[in-house]
């Protein structure tokens, strides 16, 4: 395979199988296991077994079963069976379905193998007061050994029969139906296994993430080859500064380094297709920004059956595509589903996620460049150190300029036009003109998308150009400046070929008026000053959002039934607003971090007592309620929930209040 992280279309051809067509994969270097999985993924077989609802109470089922024989018999004979029975490309009665699976496949699980886990008692948990939440600690930190895994050495020896990818260390699943690791959930279980003592653990999902960067250019959303077309929140330097903060050791900075630039460039050098894109301010300055797109445009192998039947209210092949882009590019954000992506802020059908440049992502990439540049000055290489500055200065300044929502105090989220902007448009959009290649398995053809230059114009509301109150629905604006509707027209949108190929200049945005706890993620992405207006704006602005409940933070104001709105409350979000709090400089910030913090540790201890469980997600409005909506069922274990309540017991071990 090539190796270069460049514009590439990877076009794959089963020739001898009716069951599979030509499909072309754009960007990134992929393994040659993960194109033949992601083709596979494609099949009539894995349609016919999704839509039977033979394993009715989960999609993802199917997909993580371990094939017996090999994917070449598995095919071959599904091609015939099909043949035989008259129903080539449709669905087998169950019956013989079954016997079909039953003969081929594994139920999942033989992926992976539970591992003992080293047990100790790490000294916090003693200093926690009162001693009925020391002893809650103590069980949460237990869950570890219950969480435990490697894969199975049937991955490493006949990675072909597994959609799990081959990873090199064991490591923590978040639990129930999340068998494998996933991307951002990994950091905030290293915080929780760091706090627990368990470093070499943390050390070694870490090794795991970097190595998956060496596989992908990119560390999927997932460690599934179904995965693999997407990444999730960029969190990964974050991880790194934490293992090197509890074990400085240059040599994991060395390792680290030429990775998380490989990582930078897949989110913001527009090289490896899609994310990156350019935007104008006011004065027509450009800037830089990035927003979640992945490479599918099918429905997702985990949810197919879901995404089907989202799609079907829609009439045209290409809208259906767009659908599943959106669809793929929302479970990037890790934000699946949210009215956040949602244009009428409650139908899944009106998803638009990569027209949106989202706050959090952008914060959390400035992060990663703020991050890249004082690794490399530890190491001793002042020109990178110095390069990254520069990188994180001109992020932190594109969002001041185009993000900054000073009515709200917060960073909002843009809203661009991408119907008329071509290098916006989904990937295999992009790369229509190029020939697809006949070839007998897997071959790669370079350097054949975004050579573009349209100059075209047309009409979208511009940041200026608002309404009174935000409310959820159609573009609902953000701030109070009186808009008629000849303004907004005139401030349009024009689309030009930016400066590099693949990159689209958008002159026209929208701020997003939409109230989401993403809005505050800068604020520990070091977004703005310690002590500054912009910070004490922030601490008001959150206090003032309504997402402040007695359970913890709220996702959003809305309740549109997805599982990342109201009233649901989610780890990873208490402690990135926990921690931009206490280190903003603002006197009231630090006092409202205790708070927020104590809040949610008290929702995690009532909700164990209730269930004897940790949660994938809480009620913000009901302590000790468990979270609901969304497309699965609730999850328990749960990696990133045991991981945030240990680290705050560790950052305020002193919650006496806890029975007031
Ligand atoms: O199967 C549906 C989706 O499930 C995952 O998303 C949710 O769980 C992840 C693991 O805890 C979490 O990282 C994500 O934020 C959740 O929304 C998966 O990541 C999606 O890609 C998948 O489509």
């Amino acid at each position: 395979m090539h190796v270069d992280c460049t514009p590439e279309l990877v076009v794959i051809e089963f020739s001898s199988s009716e069951t599979m067509s030509g499909r072309k994969f754009r960007k990134h270097r992929y393994t040659k296991i993960s194109l033949h999985q992601m083709a596979w993924l494609q099949t009539s077989l894995l349609q016919s077994v999704q839509v039977s609802r033979i394993y009715p109470s989960d999609s993802k089922h199917f997909v993580d079963m371990c094939i017996k024989t090999s994917m070449k018999e598995v095919l071959e004979e599904w091609q015939s069976t099909t043949a035989q029975t008259n129903v080539s490309n449709a669905a087998l009665d169950s019956q013989h379905l079954h016997a079909f699976l039953l003969k081929h496949f594994h139920d999942p699980g033989r992926d992976l193998v539970t591992l003992e886990l080293q047990p100790r008692v790490p000294d916090f948990i003693d200093v926690i007061n009162p001693r009925s939440l020391s002893e809650f600690a103590l069980e949460v930190h237990k869950l570890w050994q219950v969480l435990y895994r490697e894969v199975s050495t049937s991955v490493h020896h006949h990675p072909q029969n597994h959609t799990m990818l081959p990873l090199p260390r064991p490591f923590v699943i978040p639990g129930d139906r999340f068998r494998e690791v996933y991307y951002w959930d990994s950091y905030w279980i290293t915080l929780g296994l760091l706090a627990s003592d368990h470093t070499d653990v943390a050390l070694g999902m870490t090794h795991n993430m970097l190595t998956l960067v060496d596989l992908f250019d990119h560390v999927p959303n997932g460690s599934r080859t179904y995965y693999v077309n997407r990444s999730q929140p960029p969190l990964l330097s974050s991880m790194v500064a934490a293992c090197y903060q509890a074990r400085a050791s240059k040599q994991l900075l060395e390792d680290a380094l030429p990775r998380l630039i490989k990582e930078w460039e897949y989110w913001c050098e527009g090289t490896c297709g899609g994310k990156a894109v350019i935007v104008t301010d006011d004065s027509g300055k450009q800037h830089r920004l990035s927003r979640y797109c992945a490479d599918w445009e099918e429905p997702r192998p985990e949810s197919y059956r879901e995404d089907l039947e989202i799609a079907s209210s829609l009439q045209s092949e290409e809208a259906k595509r767009k659908l599943y882009h959106n669809l793929a590019s929302a479970a990037e954000s890790g934000w699946d589903f949210s009215s956040r992506w949602l244009k009428d802020g409650h139908t899944l059908s009106t998803i638009r996620t990569t027209q949106i440049i989202p706050a959090d992502l952008n914060g959390l990439l400035h992060r990663t460049a703020a991050h890249i540049s004082s690794f490399a000055l530890e190491i001793g290489d002042q020109a990178l150190s110095n390069a990254f500055k520069i990188k994180a200065e001109e992020l932190n300044e594109a969002m001041k300029q185009l993000m900054w929502n000073n009515e709200q105090g917060c960073w909002s989220d843009l809203l661009l036009d991408a119907d008329h902007c071509p290098a916006l448009a989904a990937p295999q959009e992009a790369a229509k003109s190029a020939e697809t290649l006949s070839a007998a398995h897997v071959t790669e053809l370079s350097g054949t998308v975004g050579q573009r230059s349209h100059a075209t114009s047309a009409t979208v509301p511009a940041a200026d150009c608002t309404v009174a109150s935000p409310r959820l629905g159609e573009d609902s604006p953000s701030t109070t400046s009186q808009c008629t509707t000849d303004a907004c027209v005139t401030a349009g949108l024009i689309i030009t070929t930016g400066p590099s190929p693949t990159l689209a200049v958008c002159t026209g945005r929208q701020l997003s008026g939409r109230v989401y706890a993403s809005n505050w993620v800068p604020l520990w992405c070091g977004c703005c000053q310690p002590g500054s207006a912009e910070a004490e704006s922030a601490v008001r602005g959150l206090v003032g959002s309504g997402l402040l409940q007695p359970g913890g933070i709220m996702t959003s104001l809305y309740d549109s039934g997805q599982q990342w709105d109201a009233p649901n409350a989610w780890a990873p979000l208490q402690h990135m607003i926990v921690c931009g709090l206490r280190q903003c400089g603002v006197p009231h910030g630090e006092a409202l971090a205790a708070e927020l913090a104590s809040r949610w540790i008290k929702a995690n201890y009532l909700g164990f007592h209730a269930t004897s469980q940790m949660h994938e997600k809480y009620n913000a409005r009901a302590p000790g309620k468990i979270g609901g909506g969304g497309e699965y069922s609730p999850q328990v274990g749960f990696g990133w929930s045991n991981g945030v309540l240990l680290e705050f017991l560790r950052m305020y071990p002193d919650q006496n209040t806890l029975n007031a």
